[in-house]
């Protein structure tokens, strides 16, 4: 499935946050968003997700949506799982996403073991969400938007509230969403853990000043990004070659 933006425009009381935005989001992929804080992230990730209806023209696979269409298709996590988590314990968590879609109990029993499991959350479906670790409450919002099975998930910093370990594993859970055949888009000023993703988005004041690889990234270099130390290192050895570097500060880029 293919998510297309033409000239799309958004504002807040008529200042427009995103200006002419043109852009393709393709399912199996991963999209990283970056930019400074106030760059349009967050509007953009809602505006393709459905919650926000901007101006221009939105094509699912090339025929126009509405925010209802978008909202089937795309699942949005917000940035603070706790604002998203409703339920009293973490079945019902899920649950509750699913009884606004009608879902019958079995199917909705079927997709709750295989979300859990999916995240890593299995054997803690009676957990009352309050319970859970920061990396925890993250696995179970993208959980619950998971288990509404859309083609796509827009998440906003879904790594920032967490520790390094947990942000490694939520960066997994992400990768294998890829594998599964979902499109990731994600606003994120953690770049360390994620390592397969396809494409970056780089966002100044509404509108995408640069779209592609983390290659191309690099070499334009943007002032407000700073790219990882292992950025650094793909590029020297090559992406696949897993180097050590032990002192990152003598550490010669060319
Ligand atoms: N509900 C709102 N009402 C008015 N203005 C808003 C609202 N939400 C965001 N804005 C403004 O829109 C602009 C873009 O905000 P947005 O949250 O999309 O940026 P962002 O790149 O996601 O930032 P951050 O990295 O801080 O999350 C900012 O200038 C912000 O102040």
């Amino acid at each position: 499935m293919k998510i297309s933006l033409n000239d799309v425009s958004f504002g807040y009381n008529g200042r427009h946050v995103l200006k002419n935005v043109n852009m393709e989001f393709e399912t199996g992929k991963i999209y990283i968003v970056v930019g400074k804080n106030g760059s349009g992230k967050t509007t953009l990730l809602k505006v393709v997700s459905g919650l926000l209806e901007a101006e221009g023209t939105i094509l699912i696979d090339g025929e126009p949506a509405d925010p209802l269409m978008l909202r089937r298709n795309v699942g949005y996590v917000f940035q603070n799982p706790s604002s998203q988590i409703i339920g009293a314990t973490v079945e019902e968590d899920v649950a509750f996403s699913l009884e606004i879609l009608g879902i019958d109990r079995d199917e909705m029993q079927r997709r709750i073991k295989r979300v859990l499991e999916l995240v890593g959350l299995s054997g803690l479906e009676k957990e009352d969400p309050l319970n859970l670790s920061g990396g925890q409450k993250q696995r179970l919002a993208i959980a619950s938007m998971l288990a509404r099975d859309t083609h796509f998930l827009a998440m906003d910093e879904p790594l920032s509230m967490l520790d390094p370990p947990s942000q490694r594993e939520i960066s997994k859970v992400i990768e294998d969403l890829k594998r599964e055949g979902k499109g990731i888009i994600i606003a994120t000023h953690e770049l360390e853990y994620l390592e397969d993703f396809d494409v970056v988005l780089h966002m100044r004041d509404g509108t995408i000043d640069f779209c592609g690889s983390w290659e191309a990234f690099m070499d334009k270099g943007f002032e407000d990004v700073e790219v990882p130390f292992k950025w650094k290192l793909w590029k020297k050895f090559g992406k696949e070659s897993k180097w050590e570097v032990e002192d990152a500060d003598t550490f010669d880029e060319r």
